[in-house]
């Protein structure tokens, strides 16, 4: 088993807006371990979310590959590439990897419970009756929940408690990456320490990896293992987070730096 989870090669999403068109993402390249934290951060409409997008294959790639190795995978080769898969091959990766957004409440049907929400990919599996309450009860717990919020409709719920069933939601079949794209941004300073304390608990216990879309580098800083800098569609810069934070090598990331500061 390759020690590499996920390798993005020379991605490039052009968009094409009326007669002008422009690169959004262009030759971003790098790769996440087994249990790691790759933090992306940079300035709004860096494309950072562009490349949450590539490489979840939520959006075609204009270039570039995305591999994706998860282990309990039963493909020959043990990589899905998903910058060239079909539906049948996406829904085989979505089993391994899952994405929580910046918004809760509108990844969540809201003329459906939370529990019918968390429980969709156990159901899609042929997981019913008394194994799915036990699952999805389990999940919520796990995300510091109780099970009566399975009952619950997401405009019944907080903020925070809405992100809590979202990712119980991701979680509910064991994927070995995770992507949040600012999945902490919208809730309150405490709401958004508990996120990040369940994050690094699961990351502890399931030993999951994540890319972890974030605008607050102190975040990035306690819970990311490595860092890539993002301007106008590029990388300028990869380090340690201690690298990136306390000497970074271009005055963009010396900005970035200041500017939250
Ligand atoms: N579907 C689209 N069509 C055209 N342009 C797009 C599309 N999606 C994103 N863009 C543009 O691509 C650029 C990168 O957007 P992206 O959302 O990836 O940035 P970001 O770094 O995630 O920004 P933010 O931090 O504000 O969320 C922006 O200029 C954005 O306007």
């Amino acid at each position: 088993m390759t020690e590499i989870l996920l390798k993005a090669e020379k991605l490039k999403k052009v968009f094409t807006a009326g007669k002008k068109s422009f690169a959004a993402v262009d030759e971003v390249s790098f790769e996440l371990k087994r249990g790691q934290c790759l933090g992306i951060v940079g300035e709004s409409g860096s494309g950072k979310s562009t490349v949450a997008r590539l490489i979840t294959g939520l959006l075609p790639c204009t270039e570039g590959k995305v591999l994706f190795y998860p282990s309990s995978e039963g493909t020959e080769s043990g990589c899905i590439d998903i910058s060239q898969a079909g539906i049948r091959q996406l829904k085989q990766a979505y089993r391994h990897m899952q994405m929580v957004f910046q918004m809760p409440a509108e990844s969540f049907d809201p003329r459906r419970t939370l529990g019918d929400g968390i429980g969709e990919s156990l159901r899609n599996m042929g997981i019913k009756g008394t194994e799915l309450k036990t699952k999805v009860d389990n999940l919520l717990e796990l995300c510091g929940l109780t099970p009566e919020f399975a009952s619950r409709y997401p405009h019944q719920v907080s903020g925070g408690q809405c992100q809590r069933a979202a990712i119980a939601r991701a979680l509910a079949l064991d994927p070995e990456l995770l992507i949040c794209d600012e999945a902490t941004s919208a809730l309150d300073v405490t709401v958004q320490k508990q996120i990040m304390e369940l994050l690094i608990k699961l990351r502890q216990k399931n030993g999951l990896s994540v890319i972890f879309i974030c605008h607050d580098l102190a975040l990035v800083q306690m819970f990311c293992d490595r860092v890539i800098v993002m301007k106008q569609g590029k990388i300028v810069e990869t380090g340690t987070p201690e690298e990136i934070i306390w000497s970074p090598r271009e005055e963009y990331t010396r900005n970035l730096i200041e500017s939250v500061l």
